[in-house]
């Protein structure tokens, strides 16, 4: 569950105006939302907020049933972060570990055994169609490959909550079209997806409903393309 009640965030303490002014909305465990607006919006910085990468600067925030706020000690965000799967915009893989070292970080900070690893690893680069990459370095991979990559690290372990930046702005539209009835697939088993995109065909194809942004503001909460 995520519940924000009147969140603010500004980058800097002394930055004029905030770049998310006074967000309010819900979204049930195993919802589904689009996170839609134009460039600039604020939709990263919403995600990087619900990711719990930074604190509100005002306002209540409550992230998989956690409050967020800075009466928390910082070690219950480790905790949350590691519940959230987070698919950014630029990947963020471990340069130097290949596609699998990669993949298994989150089981191995979940000190899961490493036989039990091995097999999820497997069927996760099959699904994602990277069977034959196990042991290439990320650095080798394409853009593509990349982002296959950092989807089977976000969703490996399972977690309540799903944020997507752009999820498939590197992907053919087969693969992209499979991504979207694999996030569908996880958020009817409960956890919560959010999803961010330019890509008007790819909501159309799953209507959901949106939380539309436009300059830090959240302008509407119904699909504008349904
Ligand atoms: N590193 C940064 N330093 C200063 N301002 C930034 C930085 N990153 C983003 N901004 C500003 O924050 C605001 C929101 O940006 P954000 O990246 O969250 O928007 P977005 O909706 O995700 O855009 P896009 O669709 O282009 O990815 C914009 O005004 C942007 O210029």
């Amino acid at each position: 569950m995520i519940h924000l009640d009147s969140v603010s965030w500004r980058r800097a303490r002394k930055d004029p105006a905030p770049i998310l002014s006074r967000l309010s909305f819900s979204v049930p465990q195993g919802g589904f939302r689009w996170l839609l607006g134009p460039s600039g919006a604020g939709k990263s910085s919403l995600l990087s907020l619900l990711h719990v990468e930074t604190l509100p600067s005002a306002g209540r925030m409550v992230v998989l049933g956690q409050p967020v706020d800075d009466e928390q000690k910082r070690g219950t965000f480790v905790m949350l972060r590691r519940r959230i799967g987070m698919i950014h915009q630029d990947f963020r893989l471990m340069p130097g570990l290949s596609v699998a070292d990669n993949i298994a970080l989150p089981l191995r900070l979940q000190n899961r055994p490493e036989d039990e690893i091995r097999d999820e690893i497997r069927a996760i680069l099959k699904w994602v169609g990277l069977g034959t990459y196990h042991d290439v370095p990320v650095e080798h991979l394409s853009g593509g490959e990349q982002q296959r990559t950092a989807i089977a690290r976000a969703i490996i372990h399972r977690p309540g909550l799903i944020l997507a930046d752009e999820p498939t702005n590197a992907l053919e539209e087969s693969q992209a079209h499979r991504l979207l009835d694999m996030f569908a697939e996880l958020s009817a088993m409960g956890a919560t997806v959010i999803v961010a995109t330019h890509n008007e065909a790819l909501v159309r194809r799953l209507p959901r409903p949106a939380l539309f942004l436009d300059r830090g503001h959240l302008v509407s909460e119904d699909s504008p393309l349904s």
